[in-house]
């Protein structure tokens, strides 16, 4: 038999070793990331290359446009999923921001809210006892109802109207701080709890309802803003980068929380108004409009807690913040200037 064997050449690598995987070090995955305050904090988390995330959304309040700087990244996957339905993927961290949060759309569909809430937490905090993530919720300062200490700090329980119309968000969002340490308590779940005050920023829904959207758009529009009763209604607004940043750092630091996230300077409705009246549109009308049941007539933020396990605290004052989201909002209506 004649041997042809006489060189030999290297075996080919199979295919598999040639290829070269993406080794991600935390695979996060981001509820409601196609949401206002998820999209941006999606932006943060890909700006760290060893971060793979997974954004689940059903786009109720939501929108792909959000996130369309990162469809087809390599590090990035995006799945229309809604929270009340169970999910299995391998993660490291969930970000559970899913819920709509401005007034007139928990409200929609109350019902709906309420499960969001409960089921949406619920599954999610299942997901992460299976798969060992460490999770944090979203909380609101609205577990604080309207508020009878000022400014809120932690401790305080809170002045809460169990059967009214804001409830199925107010409460929703109590029973899932209760579920959370319920799972931390009974399965020794990594959790964390944010309690995010008024937020605002480039990429709100131009017709979300809340205040400063509202006022913002209505001025570029040139429409009276419109300041409901009785004006003398406080509220604590936080520019979403500096919302962000105090998240990732409750997530990566060791404090359960729940913490305190927002920026203490406090505005009346009709301060907010004035104010956005100067500097985006000094001939506006400003208009006063009925309120809607069970508003909160103050709220302010103690951030001692985030100061000094987080050393976090916002750094955009509310006129720093006004004029990056008139910028965003002009180009979204195609309104570039009020004067002709
Ligand atoms: O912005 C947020 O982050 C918060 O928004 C809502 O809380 P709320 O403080 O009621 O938010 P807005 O709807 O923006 O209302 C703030 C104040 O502005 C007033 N408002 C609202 C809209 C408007 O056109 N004019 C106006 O004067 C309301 O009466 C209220 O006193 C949600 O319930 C919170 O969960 C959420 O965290």
């Amino acid at each position: 038999m004649a041997n042809h064997a006489t060189v030999k050449s290297p075996p080919e690598p199979s295919p598999l070793r040639k290829a070269r995987f993406f080794q991600a070090n935390m695979r996060i995955l981001v509820t409601g990331g196609a949401g206002f305050i998820g999209s941006h904090l999606v932006d943060k988390l890909m700006e760290n290359e060893k971060n793979e995330v997974i954004v689940v959304d059903n786009y109720f309040t939501g929108s792909k446009d959000n996130l369309k700087q990162w469809i087809g990244h390599p590090r990035f996957e995006l799945i229309r999923h809604d929270v009340t339905e169970t999910l299995l993927v391998e993660v490291d961290r969930i970000y559970h921001l899913a819920c709509p949060a401005s007034p007139i759309f928990y409200k929609y569909n109350p019902v709906k809210t309420i499960k969001t809430n409960v089921i949406g937490t619920l599954n999610m905090l299942g997901l992460a006892k299976r798969v060992g993530a460490r999770i944090l919720l979203t909380s609101t300062s609205e577990v604080y109802g309207d508020p009878l200490v000022h400014p809120q700090t932690e401790d305080y329980w809170g002045n809460v109207n169990p059967i009214g119309v804001r409830s199925c968000y107010d409460e929703g969002k109590r029973v899932a701080e209760t579920l959370m340490f319920d799972y931390h308590r009974q399965h020794g779940l990594e959790i964390r709890i944010a309690r995010i005050f008024n937020t605002y920023g480039p990429r709100m829904n131009i017709d979300d309802g809340r205040v400063v959207s509202n006022f913002i758009a209505q001025a570029i529009r040139d429409e009276p803003l419109t300041v409901q009763l009785p004006g003398t209604q406080t509220r604590s607004f936080c520019y979403v980068s500096d919302m962000v940043d105090g998240l990732i750092r409750l997530m990566e630091g060791d404090n359960t929380g729940p913490i305190n996230i927002g920026n203490p300077g406090e505005f009346t409705m009709l301060e907010l108004a004035e104010t956005v009246k100067e500097m985006i549109n000094p001939e506006v009308k400003i208009v006063t409009v009925e309120n809607t049941p069970d508003d909160p007539r103050q709220r302010k933020p103690d951030i001692t807690k985030a100061k000094e396990t987080l050393g976090w605290e916002p750094k955009i004052k509310l006129r720093e913040g006004i004029p990056l989201m008139e910028e965003d909002f002009r180009q979204r209506l195609g309104i570039s200037t009020n004067k002709k």
